[in-house]
């Protein structure tokens, strides 16, 4: 029996009592780490009380400024932004934070932090106000900077190989959270009148093959032929298309039932939309940890270099067999044009 079966923890384990077994299974996942999820997990459940209500108080709509990325703020992703960056300054454990909503490195005052964490704090803007499920992104990295100062851009700026966690919350029909530390993926389900996050879907794995794909076709005419030629198969394969505009929900279901979310290069934007740090690199460690593939179409997604804080990357990700597939597509581009999109 190895140590997971030892450490096979039942359904309806506490998150909290879960981080403790797990941190005795792997020792690296010392004390700081373990109390880092926690205050993700406390943020979350904040955010999720504010979710819930944003209906009845007037914290829904946009908040009327533009975000490092050009896009309307709306009030959640703000509030969702100060509920994370607080819960994360005031946990102690971690020194910087990238934050789609925040241009610059946010430094947390924590000089002693081992961590740099990478967050959407809100994704899937555009449906806040219309009741269709939003999430929550994070990747984790151990500093590479010696503690006693900021973090830096170098400790901020690590591959995606380079994760030591990353996980999601989807504020959904039900309020989750799945994470991994690299050693499977397991998912827990937040119980509001408790309080408390319950563990429901351990050791998640994610079919090899599927039949959904998820792609915003109204952009079809910008694509490459590529990928053209793969939502194409798509159809010929009668496949369901299911987009809902939000990564977290199109990437959750894709998770459990199989499935390929994509957002492409394009002639209107060559990266793509999705940002490397806190959208891509935490799913791809997740998708990957759970038996599935992730990459910009060429390369592995955790390989890719990052340039800036909130580089983008043209994605694709989900069940294996469909990855491979529509990288066949793009790479026959590749091999007719020479030109990689
Ligand atoms: O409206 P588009 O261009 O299809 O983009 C939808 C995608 O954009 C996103 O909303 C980007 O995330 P944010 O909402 O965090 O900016 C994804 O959740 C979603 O999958
Ligand atoms: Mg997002
Ligand atoms: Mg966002």
């Amino acid at each position: 029996m190895d140590n997971h079966d030892k450490l096979a923890l039942p359904v309806g384990t506490t998150l909290d009592r879960f981080i403790m077994r797990k941190q005795e299974d792997f020792p690296y996942a010392t004390g700081e780490l373990s109390q880092l999820l926690r205050d993700i997990a406390l943020a979350a459940k904040i955010v999720n009380r504010e979710i819930n209500r944003s209906g009845l108080i007037d914290i829904a709509g946009a908040y009327g400024n533009r975000n490092v990325q050009g896009e309307d703020q709306q009030k959640l992703d703000v509030i969702a932004n100060i509920r994370f960056i607080r819960a994360l300054r005031n946990g102690g454990e971690v020194c910087t934070i990238i934050s789609e909503e925040d241009e610059e490195m946010i430094q947390t005052g924590n000089a002693q932090g081992k961590y740099v964490v990478a967050i959407d704090p809100l994704d899937g803007s555009s449906n806040i106000d219309v009741n269709v499920s939003i999430g929550t992104i994070f990747s984790i990295y151990r500093r590479v900077s010696p503690a006693g100062s900021e973090g830096t851009a170098q400790d901020c700026l690590q591959t995606g190989t380079h994760q030591v966690a990353a996980g999601y919350v989807i504020y959904g029909s039900s309020t989750m959270m799945v994470y991994t530390t690299g050693n499977g993926v397991n998912g827990f389900t937040y119980e509001p009148s408790l309080g408390e996050f319950f563990l429901s879907h351990p050791t998640i794995q994610t079919p090899a093959g599927g039949t959904v794909y998820s792609i915003n076709e109204g952009l079809s005419e910008h694509f490459s032929q590529g990928t053209k030629a793969f939502v194409a198969y798509c159809k010929e394969q009668n496949y369901s298309a299911r987009y809902i505009g939000s990564l977290v929900a199109d990437f959750h279901r894709n998770l459990l039932k199989g499935g390929i979310y994509m957002y492409p290069g394009s002639s209107k934007a060559p990266k793509g939309k999705l940002r490397l740090m806190y959208e891509c690199n935490p799913l791809a460690f997740i998708v990957e940890q759970a038996g599935g593939k992730s990459s910009n179409g060429h390369r592995r997604t955790l390989e890719l270099e990052p340039t800036e804080l909130h580089s983008r990357c043209p994605v694709f990700i989900g069940s294996t067999e469909m990855v491979e597939k529509a990288e066949e597509f793009l790479a026959a581009e590749v091999a007719r044009t020479g030109v990689e999109m």
